[in-house]
Parts: structure tokens; sequence; C-alpha cells
């Protein structure tokens, strides 16, 4: 495989003059340098084959998804690149450590009354102590729901029911797709297959030609099997339990965030996953915001091979005091653009990473805090131990909840054909929690961006509020799966 050079100096968007920037606005999405880790992590392991595979991921996310940076760093680590004067020099264990399980703290406010940290700690708790370019293991309940925006519950399903589901999906899984998305001017496919389910044949045509997923239309849209409905009522039972839970115990004051919706989490449209073996992965992202809104709650069911479920929190690029304090855990150079590698490895390692282990037959919940400040991943595994069913596959189904609110024909057009996405500004101090209309198409496969670029904004309760007045009732709309059984 070639090594990608640097990237070219381009002209500024209309994101960036509005102070967002594009690399806040491209890095945070899925399909694009986010998810490509794997991609990066292939380039890396092609160019060094002596060092791990895990060492290798764990020089890449303490670099921030930097290629560059973590290339150096790996370059004095490689003993073929020392040989034959130098001997193998081991990645520092003190670098890339394993904690294990410790006891919970929960979510609090930060000085402007947002969620802050759920590890900066509770009176009477201790401070989560999750360290630079560590990753955090948690497979207790309590401890996933204490250190991270999710909520884990094992043996979701009886035994026999969740059985069924893996077998219809697993054959299922047989016409699912990768999807390609544009990285550094080349076409890379997910390093996985995919489906996206809905109720109805109406939704599905909907789905192929007006939703749009990573800025382009999915191919690959089915009708959600009986299983995969009757199951989806008991996740919205129990996800909706969840929030209610989440919001009485956690968020501040015991009310729900702003932007997140009051009303009863409604599922209407699923995507399943297939990864077959221990290097099928995704990588890390935030979720596509544009049919979900703000601060959108997932339901994700596992099942199968057991793999680990990584998150970070997304760290504000003018976080500088934490930057300077831990400079220097990537690259050595002192050149500018070193430098900046430093700081965004120091930024990306400040707090490490947290890894949480879904079993089969397992409901995560991703709630309302999730995908605006933190990131999540399946990381490649080293093995994985076979399922008595599923063999080396994990199948999973993450349920989401498309507003209606949002529907496509609602959202503002870009002047590439198709309809801007939705983002949250997520580094910029100034912006941060800003949420943006913008042109994906740049980032789609065989497509140029146009720039499109509009500050989105939302009422309370993450209704938009449109300049134009919306007609209601000429929007079809996605069946909730339990209705529609
Ligand atoms: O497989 C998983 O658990 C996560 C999948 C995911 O993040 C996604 O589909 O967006
Ligand atoms: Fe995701």
């Amino acid at each position: 495989m070639e090594a990608f050079g640097p990237r070219k100096r381009r002209r500024l968007s209309p994101a960036e003059e509005a102070g967002v920037g594009r690399s806040e606005a491209s890095s945070d999405q899925e399909n694009h340098s986010e998810e490509s880790t794997d991609i990066k992590l292939a380039i890396l392991m092609s160019l060094y084959p002596n060092i791990k595979q895990d060492d290798i991921l764990d020089v890449l996310v303490s670099c921030e998804g930097s290629v560059d940076a973590a290339s150096s760093l790996l370059a004095s680590q490689d003993p073929a690149e020392n040989a034959p004067t130098s001997k193998k020099r081991a990645i520092p264990s003190s670098s890339f450590g394993i904690q294990t399980s410790l006891s919970s703290h929960v979510l609090t406010k930060g000085k402007d009354g947002s969620l802050v940290s759920i590890n900066e700690g509770m009176a009477g708790r201790k401070p989560l102590s999750t360290k630079k370019g560590q990753t955090l293991h948690l497979y207790a309940p309590e401890d996933v729901a204490a250190y991270t925006p999710c909520t884990i519950i094992h043996n979701f399903l009886p035994p026999e029911e969740a059985n069924t589901l893996l077998v219809e999906l697993l054959e299922e899984s047989q016409h699912f797709s990768r999807y390609e998305f544009q990285l550094f001017n080349r076409t890379v496919q997910s390093p996985h297959t995919t489906s996206v389910y809905v109720s109805t044949p109406e939704e599905y045509k909907q789905q192929t030609s007006e939703y749009t997923y990573g800025g382009t239309y999915r191919s690959n849209v089915r009708q959600a099997t009986p299983q995969l409905r009757t199951i989806s009522r008991k996740v919205q039972e129990r996800v909706n339990e969840e929030i209610q839970k989440r919001i009485r115990d956690v968020y501040p004051d015991g009310k729900k965030l702003k932007y997140q919706s009051p009303k009863q989490w409604r599922p209407n449209a699923a995507f399943v996953n297939c990864y077959e073996g221990p290097s099928e992965s995704v990588g890390y992202h935030s979720d596509e915001l544009t049919y979900l809104g703000p601060h959108p709650v997932i339901g994700s069911l596992s099942l199968g091979v057991e793999r680990e479920f990584r998150v970070r929190r997304v760290v504000a690029r003018d976080d500088e005091a934490d930057a300077e304090e831990t400079a220097g855990s990537c690259g050595k150079s002192s050149s500018p653009s070193k430098e900046k590698d430093q700081r965004a490895a120091a930024r990306a390692d400040a707090q490490g990473q947290i890894s949480i282990h879904l079993p089969h037959n397992s409901l995560l919940v991703m709630h309302a805090e999730m995908q605006e400040e933190w990131k999540h991943a399946i990381t490649p595994a080293q093995t994985v131990s076979p399922h008595p069913i599923a063999g080396n596959r994990r199948i999973n189904i993450t349920y989401r909840w498309y507003r209606d609110s949002l529907h496509p024909r609602y959202i503002p057009q870009c002047r590439c054909g198709t309809h801007a996405i939705l983002r949250c500004a997520q580094r910029k101090q100034e912006t941060r929690g800003r949420y943006m209309w913008m042109c994906y198409a740049g980032f789609a496969s065989g497509k140029q961006g146009c720039s499109f670029f509009q500050w989105a904004e939302f009422d309370d309760d993450g209704d938009p509020l449109w300049d134009r007045q919306i007609v209601e009732d000429v929007a079809p709309i996605l069946t909730n799966f339990s209705a529609s059984q």
C-alpha cells in the first residue's frame, strides 16, 4: 500500500470564514478522516510491519489520527529503521498502559451550566483517572454509566430471542455491502459491511432517493425483518426508561439537556453492521446528526462475537493549558507542524480512551451527550473468541429516531443537488456546541463539494427553526418500528 503525502493547502471554505474551520467541520463525522482510522492503521502497518497492530493503533490515537505524527514516532520505534546499529525499541509501556475498572462517580455541571467531563467528580466520589495514551477497560454497568455517556444492559433479551435475531441477521448480512467514502482524494471502503433498515417499501424508496448518508444516497436499504421489529418494541421501552433515569440521576438539576427532545424516543430506522473477524472495525467518529437532530439518543444491540467499543471525549482545540502540560507525548521535531501535531496528540491523549466490552445480547444506550462531546469506535482486535452461532462475526444494530422535523425536504439545499448535513462545532471554544448546515458532497465518493454553510438554529427541544414555513402534511414520515408491527 502507498503512503500518503501531506495534504495540499486549499482555499478557505465559508465554514472557515465563519470561524469554524474545515478541519473542525470535517473531522468530526462518520465517513471522513475519523472513520479512516482503519485506513491510516493499514498504511502505518504497511510502513512498520515490525510493530504490533495494537501498538500502532495506540500511537495513532495518541497522535489524534495524524499519520505524519504517528509515523515519525513509529519510525523511532521500528527495529528495521534503527537496525543494525540500534536494538529494537519497544513502545514505552508508560504510554500505552491498560487500566482496569474503577469505582463510580457521575456527570456534573460545568461553569456555564453545561455538562462537563463526567470524570471531574461529584462530591464524595473519586475523579476518574484515565491517563494520557491509556485505555480504561470497563465491564460493570455502573462503571459504564458513571464514566461514559452510555449505559449498558447485559443479557438484554431472553436468550432464545437474541439467538433467533442473530440467526436472522446473519442471513441478512449476505446482502450487506461496504459503503465508500473519500479520503485524501481517493475512494476507500468501510472496514465492515452494513445495511439500513426501515419499515415499509415506500420508506425504502425515500431512503434511496431522499435521505443521504455521508453525503450520498444509500444503495443498501432493506425492509425491517419481523424479528427486528418485534425486538424494537423492547429496545424502545428500555431506552426510554434509561433516558429518564439518566435525566433524573445524572443531568444538572434532573432536567433534560438543552436541545434534547422531551418526546418519547421512537426508533424508525436501524443501521445493521456486520464485523467479520478481528480486523473489521469502524474508526473513531460521531454519528451524523442530520436526521437525528441535536443530542440524539441511539440504542445499540450487539449480537455474536464480543468486541470492544471505545469512546473518547472531544477536547477543545484551544484548551492550550491541557495541551501544554502534556505536550511531547508524540513526535520530537520542533518544526511548526510537528509542534501542532504534538499539541494535537496531547489533546487527544489528555484523558485517554475508555473501552466498553460489548458481549452477545447486550444493549448499549448512547445518551444525549454522546455525539456532540464524544467519539466512538469499534477498534480492530488481535483475536476474537468464536461465538457458537456467529463464528467470528459480530452483528450490531443501532436503532435510531429520524425526526419528522428533519425530513430531507425541509433541510437547506446546497448547490450540489443534495441537501446540506448537520454538524456540531466541537473544537473551537468560540463556536463549540453551535450547529451548522453544510455541504458534505466534497467528502462523498466521486463528488466535489460546493462549500455551502449556514448556522443551524433549534428551539430548546431540538426542533429546527426554519426560515420558511413548513407545510406539515406534505412530508411523508418514517414509521416507528413498533407502530408498524
Ligand atoms: O458496531 C457498533 O457497536 C457501533 C456502530 C456505529 O458506531 C455506527 O453504526 O455508527
Ligand atoms: Fe456510530
